[in-house]
């Protein structure tokens, strides 16, 4: 069996038959019959499910910023409540919960759908919700150079519901700041109280 490395910049789409065979593993290493009529297709459905919920390897987030507007506009822009789905990368459990994002731009703007374009890219992989946050403050403030950029990502983690400590309903709160929001307690303090609205 090739190694993990000759795997490498590889996706789902490339190795659906490898995949299925490896779910048909763990079911019966968990010891499942495969013959039953429940399981037969669950390897297949497993690796369709996977080239969903791991569709961001097919995109480079960067790339979904490619276009920008100049617009004079310098004053605040939210896109708040995008939903979002993603995998904890220690234990490959679902999380989920809504970001927000906020830039001030500084002579270039962006499409709103592409806001939430990028929030898929980065989310829709093996990821941790700190590492989201940044990416998404990162990309943002290298694509448009806003005068500031700031990101709150809200998620609950299956990690520490359904397993583990066991506690349903926590809710873990990031946020990444760069630019006036970084400088600027009342930049924060806007941004955070048109959430609320
Ligand atoms: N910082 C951070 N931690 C996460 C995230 N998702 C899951 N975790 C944590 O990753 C940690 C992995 O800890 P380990 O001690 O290696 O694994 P574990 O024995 O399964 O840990 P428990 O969940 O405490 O049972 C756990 O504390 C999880 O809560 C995330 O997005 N950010
Ligand atoms: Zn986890």
């Amino acid at each position: 069996m090739a190694g993990l490395k000759d795997y490498v910049n590889s996706s789902v789409a490339d190795n659906r038959e490898q995949i299925e065979y490896h779910v048909e593993q763990i079911l019966k290493l968990i010891g499942e019959d495969t013959n039953r009529e429940g399981l037969l297709e669950t390897p297949a459905r497993v690796t369709r499910m996977y080239e969903e919920i791991f569709a961001g390897y097919e995109v480079d987030p960067k790339d979904v910023l490619g276009v920008t507007f100049d617009e004079n506009h310098e004053e605040l822009v939210i896109v708040k409540d995008i939903v979002f789905y993603s995998q904890c990368e220690h234990h490959m459990a679902p999380f989920f919960g809504k970001i927000h994002i906020g830039y001030v731009p500084s002579g270039q703007i962006v499409g709103l759908s592409k806001l939430a374009r990028l929030v898929e890219a980065v989310t829709r992989r093996l990821q941790v919700q700190e590492r989201i946050t940044s990416q998404i403050a990162d990309i943002l403030d290298e694509a448009l150079k806003p005068n500031g950029v700031m990101v709150v990502v809200e998620g609950e983690h299956l990690c520490m519901c359904a397993r583990g400590i066991k506690k349903p309903g926590s809710m873990t709160v990031t946020s990444a700041t760069r630019g006036t929001f970084r400088e600027n307690a009342a930049s924060r303090a806007e941004f955070l109280s048109l959430l609320k609205g």
